[in-house]
């Protein structure tokens, strides 16, 4: 049998068996076996190829190689890949995850002795590791074209895939209110029970509902069924669905289309986008309306979707304003694990809140071996084992060869790494595999890893993602020449179950010996994860830079802070750290303002302490005398006492930054606050107690520094 009979052998056991596999096929062709391929899944397929191919017209969907998210959200018989060099991760997952059951991932690729998926000039260890991965799929098939032969094939017929999805372990609760034909819309047990809580949530007092699941558990699906309970029993007016694009919403719009028919709810009108998507359905009475996260104004009822694209900032702002909020969140996917961020969302929507979680897949059967391929090859559920015997603790770099060829480390040091951090992707495996200026260090116990750091060597020659703490520090210390290194850690991670007992410091102190050995005059991080701040200044970080913008992902602003190594390194770090000291003092009340006051504060007071460009004129310090000595309040000279306090906070490091009063002042006079705000931020029970507080504790403070101040009148 030819090459392509085994191709179709193969599709055949797809298809009957409804499980989805792989495809690989090694050739020179390019462009024909990609044509060949979209005809097996007879133009029902996406493709990932680079513009200059002209094959993106040969399935529904396109993406070039640098933009997979714009297939994200579709779903096809097939996926096709046809990229020269470098095949991103997330390329492999995301396009995965598009497929049906009965359908096949392709990867259209050179002839295999030739084929290097990995980066040019790279280690060649993700090229190793991928191949070793296709060769353990247990349904794949890979061809080498041109020679006509098989390099492997495996029909394993996964056990334990169902085959098909039921509803006959569910029975209804007892007055859930949901319609038995609407329930019998679900395919599965956990949709139809969320969408019970849903009605639930429509109907009661509830203010914000989180559903969380993996990629294609029919999260979007369940909410648009939700969405027609409501139209249907008239609880929604006016609803707003927000999400990446208007095809990422389409599977709620058909929950939703679904939904209406079924409740025999007629007489409301379809919008469709230029390419086809539904962008609004509008009744008599409701009105449920696509709009792009960019513009979203708040409504009665906010719907988001894929809330991990739209960003905290944003699912924060909505959910606050609108009456009620519906959110969808990905655990584990293309994009890497959400883990961490369905986690934050409970605390940022508003209560009373409700949760759920859909288990099975729906896109293709529970138990799919290519979903679990790809969980397991991209670690997108890496758990990390659990230290036992923290005794004997044993700091080592995990070079990336070990990562490459032992599975079981390179789980337990990205778990590690997947479970504290908000964002990983599929692509950071390339980082660590590939990447000559990461390096990875674990503190293990036993032989298992107990923490672990990702760290970038910075050098001024490096690609711009090598030196974006290095960048904004020279930005800071107003320096363009500096030729030094500086190590950063991009994140650092202590097994969760292991924190606070020192482990993190004692690693990042072994790092900070390795990065002095190897001459490097600083030691940087950059976060935007505000609450660990402590921790470094603990562990004698000194605060250099923080962003003006947010962070699109975390919706807070990164923070940067550097540990200097030599003398050079101190200089310069002294000089950037200084420059953030005015501008948090002078850009207070504006770029900073939405900075947490004791935040504020304890960075102002790890920086060095300097003398601000700010006197004040005769007349305010005779306004500032007036205030001291109780004849004026601070609002009735706040020009003086704002310079002056400025001075104060710049020129000394007396002042404790924990102390409520200190964090009063700062959030009032700094940041400008309004007292109603500065009493919940000090625990007073009324603005008058808070006025009082921070108006004692400028006179005092202000009275102490007097000799700063009064040696900076203007003549
Ligand atoms: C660049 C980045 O990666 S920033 C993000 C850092 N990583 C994370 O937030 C992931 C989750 N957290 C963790 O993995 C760990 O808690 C780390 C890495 C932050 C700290 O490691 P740990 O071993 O837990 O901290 P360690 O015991 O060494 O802490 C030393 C001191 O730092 C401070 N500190 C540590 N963690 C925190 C925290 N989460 N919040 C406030 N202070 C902290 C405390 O002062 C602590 O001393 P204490 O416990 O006596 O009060
Ligand atoms: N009850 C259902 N009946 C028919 N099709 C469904 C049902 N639930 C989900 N689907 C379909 O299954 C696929 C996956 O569902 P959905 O997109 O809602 O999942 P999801 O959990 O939001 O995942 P993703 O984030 O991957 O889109 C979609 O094509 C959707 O239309």
């Amino acid at each position: 049998m030819g090459v392509e009979g085994e191709i179709n052998r193969f599709l055949q056991i797809l298809r009957e068996s409804r499980q989805r596999g792989l495809v690989v096929v090694g050739t020179r062709d390019m462009i024909g076996w990609a044509e060949k391929l979209s005809r097996y899944a007879s133009g029902d397929c996406a493709i990932v190829a680079p513009s200059s191919k002209g094959l993106s017209s040969l399935c529904k969907a396109w993406a070039p190689p640098g933009s997979i998210e714009r297939i994200l959200g579709g779903e096809f018989s097939a996926a096709i890949i046809a990229v020269e060099g470098l095949i991103r991760p997330s390329i492999i997952a995301g396009a995965g995850e598009t497929i049906r059951s009965r359908g096949f991932l392709a990867i259209v690729a050179d002839p295999p002795g030739e084929w290097d998926p990995g980066p040019p000039g790279g280690t060649g260890l993700y090229r190793q590791y991928l191949i070793s991965s296709i060769k353990d799929n247990p349904l794949h098939l890979w061809v080498d074209a041109d020679a006509g032969r098989i390099v492997s094939r495996s029909t394993d017929l996964s056990e334990g895939v169902g085959t098909s999805w039921s509803l006959d372990g569910y029975k209804p609760s007892p007055a859930s209110g949901v319609p038995r034909k609407l329930a019998a819309a679900c395919r599965s047990e956990s949709q139809a029970r969320a969408l019970e809580a849903l009605a639930r949530f429509l109907r009661g007092r509830w203010r914000s509902a989180l559903v969380k699941g993996d990629r294609g558990r029919g999260k979007s699906y369940v909410l648009g069924l939700a969405l027609a309970y409501a139209a249907w029993r008239r609880l929604i007016g006016r609803v707003i669905v927000v999400g990446p694009t208007p095809l990422s919403v389409q599977s709620m719009m058909s929950g939703l289309l679904r939904g209406l028919e079924v409740l025999g709810v007629g007489g409301y009108r379809v919008v469709r986008a230029s390419g086809g998507e539904v962008v609004r359905v509008s009744g008599a009475w409701f009105r449920v309306a696509y709009d792009p996260p960019d513009t979203a104004e708040p409504a009665p009822l906010v719907v988001v979707d894929e809330a991990a694209a739209v960003g905290v900032a944003r699912v924060r702002r909505l959910s606050w304003r609108a009456g009620k909020t519906l959110v969808a969140t990905t655990i584990h996917g293309y994009e890497g694990s959400g883990r961490a961020f369905a986690r934050l969302l409970p605390t940022i929507l508003p209560k009373p809140y409700m949760e759920l979680e859909l288990a099975e897949p729906i896109r293709y059967l529970p138990g799919d071996p290519l979903e679990r391929w790809l969980y397991r090859v991209f670690l997108l559920k890496a758990e990390p084992a659990e230290p036992e015997d923290l005794s004997e603790l044993h700091a080592v770099e995990v070079p990336r060869e070990v990562l490459a060829r032992e599975r079981r480390v390179l789980e337990s040091v990205y778990g590690i790494l997947v479970q504290a951090h908000y964002r990983n992707t599929p692509d950071d495996l390339l980082a660590m595999l590939e990447s000559t200026h990461h390096r990875i260090y674990a503190l293990t116990a036993g032989g298992t890893p107990a923490a672990v750091a990702d760290v970038v060597i910075e050098a001024p020659e490096a690609e711009e993602e090598a030196r974006i703490a290095l960048d904004r520090l020279l930005y800071m210390a107003g320096a363009s020449d500096a030729a030094f290194r500086g190590w950063r850690v991009s994140r650092i991670a202590v097994h969760e179950k292991i924190q606070r007992r020192g482990l993190g410091s004692r690693l990042l102190g072994y790092i900070e010996e390795r990065a002095r050995e190897s001459g490097a005059s600083l030691l940087t991080t950059m976060f935007s994860r505000h609450d660990v701040i402590p921790f470094w200044i603990k562990n004698g970080f000194t605060p250099f830079y923080i962003s003006p913008r947010y962070n699109r992902v975390t919706g807070e602003k990164n923070i940067a802070l550097a540990k200097p190594l030599d003398e050079r390194g101190g200089e310069i770090v002294e000089a950037a750290s200084k420059a953030l000291s005015h501008k948090l003092v002078l850009a207070g009340s504006s770029i900073y303002r939405d900075l947490a006051a004791e935040k504020l504060a304890l960075l102002l007071h790890s920086t060095p302490p300097s003398t601000p460009p700010l006197g004040l004129t005769r007349v305010q310090a005779r306004h500032l005398e007036g205030f001291l000595k109780g004849e004026a309040m601070a609002d009735q000279a706040f020009d003086a006492v704002y310079i002056a306090f400025a001075n104060a906070l710049l020129a000394t490091r007396s002042w404790n930054p924990k102390d409520p009063r200190v964090i009063g002042a700062v959030a009032r006079v700094v940041q400008g606050k309004p007292y109603s705000e500065v009493a919940s931020i000090m625990g007073a029970e009324t603005v008058e107690e808070a006025v009082e507080l921070v108006e004692g504790f400028l006179r005092e403070v202000l009275e102490d520094a007097r000799g700063i101040w009064s040696s900076r009148v203007i003549p």
